[in-house]
């Protein structure tokens, strides 16, 4: 098992705040608090699901930005990007990147595939030079009914992505990510572990039922299950708000204990995720080398659908 990490800690910061119904205002105020986090010094800033809109199918094709065509890995300044017009939250989220020279991941948005026709749940990823790193479609939809508390179906006007997504933290090695529901899926974070990743990251809107029992369960599990940070990025509470998010944005390190959490209103948290931490919990219980894929399979091996930007790093 080797990790790629330098010995440097990177700093995270985590910026729960909450999406009203005005989409400018929502990227104005995503821009400040990124703008805030790296003042304080964070490297790898995340951002929450569905920031710059309201959480509801409803509100999806409403808020829905085209972001074709994709140019992965170039800059919207090199004639990358799709037309600011089409997706201002493209815009936005690689200018303030730049701007702050940090990777941001940049929550999630509701996106429109004019060439398939389909809407999507969308999380983009930019670099410091305001360049497109990544792009992950929320892989398993929101289809849940729970009597009495909550009903909810995404797959009425989404559909859904067909990779799991690892990108390249410049100078630090390979994160993981996925959008809420998705976290619920062991075998997506299972399989971004094997194939090198340090760090899992989920935006994620989970609301007062399912937060409440399963949040900070699923972090610590995905945690202890792949030894690797877990970090996830929640809208926060606005009982005003159609959908109540559950909030309590949260890191858990690689031993699976919560090192930072916030509670349910607007803030940022700041993590260090440390090389050194990940390394000693590998070495003291090394489940790595010890899997019996003479018993089982390897999920991450065989007919496996993903998206590397950035080159493997396989332990
Ligand atoms: N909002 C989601 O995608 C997931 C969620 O709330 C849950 O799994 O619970």
């Amino acid at each position: 098992m080797a990790s790629k990490l330098l010995a440097k800690p990177l700093k995270l910061a985590l910026i729960q705040l909450s999406a009203g119904a005005d989409k400018a205002a929502n990227l104005a105020a995503a821009r400040s608090k990124v703008q805030e986090a790296a003042r304080a010094g964070a490297k790898l800033v995340v951002l929450p699901e569905c920031f710059n809109s309201p959480y509801g199918t409803k509100y999806f094709p409403k808020y829905a930005e085209e972001l074709t065509p994709l140019d992965i890995g170039g800059s919207p300044s090199a004639g990358g990007g799709p037309p600011e017009d089409q997706s201002p939250s493209y815009h936005v989220l690689s200018a303030v990147a730049k701007e702050a020279q940090i990777t941001l991941v940049g929550g999630s948005i509701p996106e429109y595939s004019k060439e398939k026709n389909k809407w999507y749940n969308t999380s983009l990823t930019f670099g410091s030079e305001g360049q497109l790193l990544a792009r992950h479609r929320k892989v398993h939809l929101f289809d849940i009914d729970i009597p009495g508390k909550i009903s909810f179906h995404e797959s009425e006007v989404l559909s859904p992505g067909d990779k799991v997504t690892l990108l390249e933290v410049p100078g630090y090695g390979k994160l993981g990510l996925a959008i809420c529901y998705d976290i619920r899926f062991p075998e997506l974070a299972l399989i971004a572990a094997r194939k090198g990743a340090f760090a899992l990251v989920y935006p994620g809107a989970f609301n007062l039922t399912t937060g409440a029992r399963h949040w900070e369960l699923l972090a610590r599990a995905r945690a202890v299950d792949n030894q690797c940070y877990v970090a996830l990025c929640s809208p926060a509470r606005d009982m005003q708000a159609d959908y109540h998010a559950w909030g309590h944005s949260m890191v858990v390190d690689p031993d699976a204990e919560v090192v930072q959490q916030l509670d349910e209103k607007e803030g940022i948290l700041y993590a260090d995720l440390v090389p050194e931490r990940l390394e000693e919990v590998r070495r003291n219980i090394p489940v790595y080398g010890q899997r019996r894929f003479d018993v089982y399979p390897d999920v991450s091996e065989g007919k496996v659908r993903f998206e590397d930007y950035g080159g493997g790093i396989p332990w």
